[in-house]
C-alpha cells in the first residue's frame, strides 16, 4: 500500500485516458494514498470500464472522453496512457473542449513524439501540457495488471519544454510523488536517447530473439530445453506488441543508433568468436560484468559514476570491553590501487592476490577497465589484470571518477599526463575540496597541460599528446601520493625524473615498480627513474593494511584484558609510525613470524592491553603513520597525561580535516583535546572510563568514523557516529570484524 503524509488532496480529479498497466496503476497508487478528490477512467471498450470499477481501480469510467470533459475544472489532472501512436488523437479530441487550468500530461516512452503531435494538433505545445514517462512497468499488461505499489521507489521523467507553465508542471510533480516514486527533469532529445538504449534496444533484442528462434525447426526442443537464462533474457518478448510497434515507429532515429551500434559489437564479438580473440571476449565479459554489478552507477555510461543516492550509515557502539581473537583485516590500499596500475601498464597478466575489495581500490579497478584493460575479479581478493603495456590505453568513454580516493586522483594524474587521449579526473563531495596543485604543478613542469577546477581543486582536466621531460622534484610536503604522481609521470618523460622527499614516506610505488622489473635508483630521500622503460607482468600478494589493522591495536591497547593477534600484516619501515608511536605511550605490541612477501616486509602483529601515558610524538614518526591519527588520538584521550602532536598539518587536508573533525568528536565525548594549526594536544584520561556517551559526526571520513567505533571500549555510554558510509572505502567489513573481536557495534 501506498502511505502518505499528504493531509490535503495534491489534486482534484484525475481522469486517466487508457486504463491498463500504466494508467490503472497511477489511478490505484493516487487512491491508495488520498491525493486527489475522484478518479474517472476513461477506456475504449464497455468491458474495461466495468472491470477498473469493480476492482477498485476508479471511481468510475466511461468509454468517451467527450462525456467528462465539461465536468472538469481547474486543478484536475487528466493523465493519457495510451499507445503513443495513440496520443495525437487524445490531444485533438481535447482540443477546445479542455476547460481552463487543467493539467495535461502522459505516460508515453517516447517524448519527442508527444511534443510532435501537440504540435499538430495546438500548432504549439500548449502550457498545461507536462509531458511524463513512468519508468516502471512490466511484461504484463491490461487492465488486471494494475497494482498500488508499481511506482513506489521508481523514478519518473518529465521532459517540460519552455512553454510548459511551472504550476501545471508543479502539479505533475507532486501527483507523481503521492505514489512514492522518484521525480527527474530531462530535456526531451535526452530523455529519447537515453531510453531508445536502455529500453527499446534491449526489446527490439529480446522480441528479435525469441522470433528466430520460433522460426527455427528445433523450436519446441529449444523452448522445452530453455533454462533461466533465456527466461531472464527474454521476459520482455512477453509486453505488449501494439505498444512497443508504436514506441519504435516513434522514436525512430534514436533507436536505429542505438541499433547501429549494438550490430557493430555484435560483429566484433562474432570476429572475436571466430577468430578465437580471448582476449577480445574476457574484455567485453568483464567490462560488461562489471558494468552489470554496478548496473545504477553506470547508467551515465562514467566509468564510475557517483551513487545516485549516497548511501546513510550510522554507527551505534555500545561501551565494549575487551577484544580478543584472531583476524585479518583487508588488503593494504596503498598495494591494493598501485597493483591495479602496474599491472594495467605492464606487459603480460599480473596475478594479485589479497586485493582489498573497498569502494577506493574498486573504482582504481573500474577506471583501467574504462580504459580497455581486460581485468577479471576481484573474487575474494584475487584480481587477473591482462595488462596492455605502457602505450596500451584507449580513451575512456566519459571522465573517470575516482570515488573518495585522494591517491587514485594523484596517482591517475601522473600516469595520465604522458597518454595520447585527454581526460578528465572527478570525485565525490570530500575529494572534490581536496588540493591537487601539488600534483598539477610538477607535472606542468614536466610539460604536462593540466588544469584543475577552482583554487586548484578536482576536477582535473588533462589533455593528451603532452611530451613530458623528465625533473628533479623537491617536495614542499612529505606526501607519497605527489612522490608517486611525479615518478609515474616520469615512465612517459624523456630522461631522468627524480623525486626527493623531506622526510621518509611510503614507499610502495618504487618497490612495486622494482618488482615489476623497472630500475628505480634510490639514494636516501631521493628516487630517480629513467622514461622509456617497460614493465612486466607478475605475481603481488597484497598483505593486510597496517592503516585498518591500527584500529584494531589501538583497541586491544586501549581495553582491559584484550589479546588480539592480526595476521598477515604489512610492516613496511615507511608505514609503521603507529606501532612506533604506540610502543612509546607504552603499548605491549609484539610483531611475530616477520617475513618478506614480494618484496614487502610482513608479519603477525599480537598487541595485549598495557596502561598507555601521554607523549610528545617525534615529528619523523608523522609520515609513517599519517592515516592512523584518528586511532592515535582515541589511544592519547585513554593515556595517563598529555599526549603533543605538531608537524601535521596534512591531516587537515585528508577525507576531511581530521584534526578539527577529532577535536569536535572527543569534545562532545568529554575529552580535553585542543586543535592547533598543526597538531593537537590531548589529557587523557588514564585509568576508567575515558569518553562520555553522545553524537559524533564522522563528516564522511571512514577513518574518523572507525576512530569512534573503537572509543566505545572504553566509553561510559553509547556513542553514535553520523555518516559513516565511507567506512566502506577503506574496510568494507570493518563492523562484522570489530563485533568478532568483542566492539559492541551496529550498523543502522
Ligand atoms: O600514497 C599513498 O597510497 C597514500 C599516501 C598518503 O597520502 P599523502 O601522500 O597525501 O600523505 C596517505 O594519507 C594515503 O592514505 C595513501
Ligand atoms: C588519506 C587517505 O586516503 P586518500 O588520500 O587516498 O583519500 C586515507 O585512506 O586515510
Amino acid at each position: 500500500m501506498v502511505e502518505t503524509t499528504e493531509a490535503q488532496p495534491s489534486i482534484g480529479r484525475l481522469v486517466v485516458i487508457g486504463i491498463g498497466l500504466i494508467g490503472g496503476s497511477l489511478a490505484l497508487a493516487l487512491r491508495a494514498a488520498g491525493a486527489c478528490r475522484e478518479v474517472i477512467g476513461v477506456a475504449r471498450r464497455q468491458k474495461t470500464c466495468e472491470q477498473a470499477v469493480a476492482l477498485g481501480i476508479v471511481d468510475r469510467a466511461v468509454t468517451g472522453l467527450g462525456e467528462v470533459l465539461p465536468e472538469l475544472e481547474s486543478g484536475d489532472v487528466i493523465f493519457v496512457a495510451v499507445p503513443t501512436l495513440a496520443v495525437e488523437q487524445v490531444f485533438a479530441d481535447l482540443r477546445d473542449k479542455l476547460p481552463a487550468g487543467v493539467t495535461v500530461t502522459d505516460g508515453a516512452s517516447v517524448k519527442g513524439s508527444v511534443i510532435a503531435a501537440a504540435e499538430k494538433v495546438w500548432g504549439r505545445v500548449p502550457e498545461f501540457l507536462v509531458p511524463g514517462h513512468p519508468i516502471a512497468g512490466s511484461e504484463k499488461s491490461g487492465v488486471t495488471a494494475a497494482r498500488d505499489d508499481l511506482y513506489i521507489a521508481h523514478r519518473i521523467i518529465v521532459t517540460p519544454v519552455e512553454d510548459t507553465d511551472a504550476g501545471h508542471l508543479q502539479r505533475v510533480v507532486q501527483m507523481w510523488q503521492a505514489t512514492g516514486a522518484e521525480v527527474l527533469n530531462m530535456p526531451v532529445r535526452e530523455h529519447d536517447e537515453v531510453l531508445a538504449a536502455t529500453s527499446h534496444l534491449p526489446h527490439v533484442i529480446a522480441f528479435g530473439l525469441v522470433d528466430t528462434l520460433a522460426h527455427d525447426a528445433e523450436n519446441e526442443n529449444i523452448f522445452r530445453y530453455a533454462a533461466g537464462g533465456f527466461r531472464d533474457f527474454t521476459r520482455i518478448a512477453s509486453s505488449d506488441p501494439v505498444m512497443w510497434r508504436d514506441i519504435m515507429l516513434a522514436n525512430r532515429d534514436a533507436i536505429l543508433k542505438s541499433i547501429d551500434l549494438y550490430s557493430a559489437n555484435l560483429d566484433s564479438l562474432r570476429a572475436a568468436i571466430a577468430t578465437g580473440d580471448s582476449d577480445r571476449l574476457m574484455g567485453v565479459f568483464t567490462r560488461a560484468k562489471a558494468a552489470r554489478d554496478h548496473f545504477t552507477k553506470m547508467l551515465a555510461k562514467k566509468a564510475y559514476t557517483e551513487p545516485m543516492q549516497a548511501q546513510e550509515v550510522t554507527f551505534i557502539a555500545q561501551p565494549g570491553e575487551s577484544v580478543s581473537g584472531e583476524l585479518r583485516v583487508p588488503g593494504d590500499k596503498s598495494m591494493s590501487h598501485r597493483s591495479i596500475m602496474l599491472g594495467s601498464l605492464a606487459e603480460g597478466v599480473t596475478e594479485i592476490e589479497g586485493f582489498l575489495q573497498g569502494e577506493d581500490a574498486l573504482a582504481t579497478l573500474q577506471a583501467f577497465r574504462d580504459m580497455g584493460v581486460v581485468i577479471e575479479g576481484p573474487v575474494d581478493g584475487r584480481v587477473t589484470v591482462h595488462g596492455v603495456g605502457l602505450h596500451g590505453l584507449q580513451a575512456p568513454p566519459g571522465p573517470l571518477y575516482v570515488g573518495n580516493s585522494g591517491t587514485a586522483m594523484r596517482l591517475f594524474a601522473g600516469l595520465l599526463a604522458g597518454q595520447a587521449f585527454d581526460v578528465t579526473l572527478t570525485g565525490d563531495e570530500s575529494l572534490s575540496k581536496r588540493p591537487m596543485n601539488r600534483v598539477a604543478d610538477p607535472l606542468r613542469e614536466m610539460g604536462a597541460e593540466i588544469e584543475t577546477g577552482p583554487e586548484g581543486r578536482p576536477p582535473l582536466m588533462i589533455k593528451g599528446g603532452a611530451r613530458l621531460h623528465g625533473i628533479d622534484y623537491k617536495l614542499p610536503m612529505a606526501s607519497a601520493q605527489v612522490k608517486s604522481c611525479v615518478l609515474l609521470a616520469g615512465l612517459y618523460a624523456d630522461g631522468e625524473t627524480s623525486s626527493t622527499e623531506p622526510a621518509p614516506t611510503r614507499d610502495h610505488t618504487e618497490r612495486m615498480l622494482t618488482g615489476f622489473g623497472y630500475e628505480v635508483q634510490r639514494d636516501g630521500a631521493r628516487a630517480t627513474l629513467c622514461g622509456g622503460g617497460r614493465l612486466a607482468g607478475g605475481r603481488i600478494d597484497v598483505p593486510a593494511d597496517i592503516s585498518s589493522a591500527t584500529f584494531f591495536m589501538v583497541a586491544a591497547a586501549i581495553a582491559p584484558g584484550s589479546d588480539l593477534l592480526l595476521e598477515h600484516v604489512g610492516v613496511n619501515p615507511t608505514r609503521d609510525g603507529a606501532i612506533n608511536i604506540l610502543r612509546l605511550m607504552g603499548a605491549d605490541i609484539e610483531l611475530l613470524n616477520r617475513r618478506e612477501v614480494g618484496g614487502e616486509p610482513v608479519a603477525d602483529i599480537r598487541v595485549r592491553h598495557a596502561p598507555l601515558k601521554g607523549i610528545r610524538i617525534p615529528e619523523e614518526q608523522v609520515p609513517l603513520a599519517i592515516d592512523e591519527f584518528p586511532a592515535l588520538f582515541v589511544a592519547a584521550a585513554c593515556a595517563e597525561g598529555e599526549t603533543v602532536l605538531t608537524g601535521a598539518e596534512e591531516l587537515r587536508v585528508k577525507e576531511s580535516d581530521r584534526i578539527r573533525a577529532m577535536a569536535d568528536g572527543l569534545e562532545v565525548l568529554g575529552v580535553d583535546a585542543e586543535p592547533t594549526p598543526d597538531g593537537i594536544v590531548i589529557r587523557g584520561a588514564g585509568e576508567g572510563p575515558a569518553f562520555g556517551g553522545g553524537t559524533v559526526d564522522s563528516l564522511g571520513d571512514h577513518r574518523i568514523a572507525m576512530a569512534f567505533a573503537v572509543a566505545s571500549l572504553r566509553a561510559r555510554d553509547t556513542i553514535r557516529i553520523l555518516h559513516c558510509a565511507n567506512v566502506a572505502t577503506s574496510f568494507p567489513n570493518f563492523a562484522e570484524l570489530a563485533n568478532r573481536a568483542g566492539l559492541k557495534l551496529q550498523e543502522v
